[in-house]
């Protein structure tokens, strides 16, 4: 059997719900071997992140090299790195492999609100991991962070999409989980000519912990496997919706999407 590779450069998740585990969990549902570097420790539950244990920057790298030099990579994501350090040995690792179907989900803060990337790290992933990128996924919050731009409307949105592919990313998609308004969530795909929306209706629920560590890796398992990038997209929509939708109420705060929804979904169960 001639299986695709996938890599996640990221936190763990004790909760299970975001991170690594929501990572690895996709990957298995789509399809794919998936792989792990962990770049920090995360004590964390529905209720919030309780502490943060950073690996240093050689712990990460060197996770990458023992993958990078006997399994090999066919699609990365990278979604906590939470500090410059580890962001500049990472951007390095990647260029070092040539590893190209990268995805960035620039993560910021936890739903909780804990800081999951030190704010002086933000230049280090403009200036060192973004023009590296296939794919970057910013939600709202992080796109105004990256751009500087407040961001309101589809017009903002779309202006800020422009703002981030010129920092070198090959395509961007702002998700519009956050545009908590409105009543569909709203992706939108800028591939430097074109703009796509990918549309499907809110679903109104408190469970939505790792809602963007699960759509990220969605597209990187479909790129793995070969998919376009507008193919990817659409079915990591599918997949994250199918996993909002049957929630599962897990811990007393926000609970965990559930990752086996989609196959369910797909095979009638
Ligand atoms: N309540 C919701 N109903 C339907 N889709 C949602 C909802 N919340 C988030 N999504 C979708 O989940 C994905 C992750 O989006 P978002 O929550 O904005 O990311 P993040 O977890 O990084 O904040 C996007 O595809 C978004 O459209
Ligand atoms: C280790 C880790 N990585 C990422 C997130 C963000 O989660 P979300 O996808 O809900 O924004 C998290 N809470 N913990």
């Amino acid at each position: 059997m001639n299986i695709k590779k996938a890599l996640t450069i990221a936190g763990s998740d004790s909760g299970g719900g975001a991170g690594i585990q929501a990572d690895l969990k996709t990957f298995q549902e789509l399809g794919v071997f998936g792989m792990s570097a962990i770049t920090a420790i995360t004590a964390q539950n529905t209720l919030g992140v309780q502490a943060v244990y950073p690996m240093g920057p050689v712990a990460v790298t060197s996770q990458m090299e023992s993958i990078g030099e006997d399994i090999g990579v066919d699609a990365l994501k990278t979604g906590m790195l939470f500090n410059a350090e580890i962001i500049r040995a990472v951007s390095e690792k990647i260029k070092h492999y040539n590893w190209i179907k990268v995805v960035v989900d620039p993560v910021m803060i936890a739903k909780g609100g804990a800081s999951l990337l030190q704010t002086e790290a933000i230049s280090a992933l403009k200036q060192y991991l973004l023009p590296l990128s296939m794919v970057v996924t910013p939600n709202i919050p992080e796109a105004e962070v990256l751009t500087g731009m407040s961001i309101k409307t589809m017009d903002d949105k779309q202006e800020a999409a422009k703002s981030l592919f010129d920092f070198g990313v090959k395509n961007v998609v702002i998700k519009g989980g956050h545009d908590e308004e409105t009543d569909d969530a709203v992706d939108i795909l800028y591939d430097g000519n074109e703009f796509y929306y990918f549309t499907s209706k809110r679903i109104l629920t408190k469970n939505t912990h790792g809602t963007g560590c699960t759509f990220s890796a969605a597209i990187t398992a479909e790129l793995a496997k070969g998919s376009t990038i507008y193919d990817a997209v659409t079915t990591a929509k599918s997949f994250i919706q199918a996993a909002i939708e049957d929630e599962l109420a897990i811990g007393a705060g926000h609970g965990p999407t559930n990752h086996w929804a989609f196959n369910c979904k797909r095979s009638g169960l």
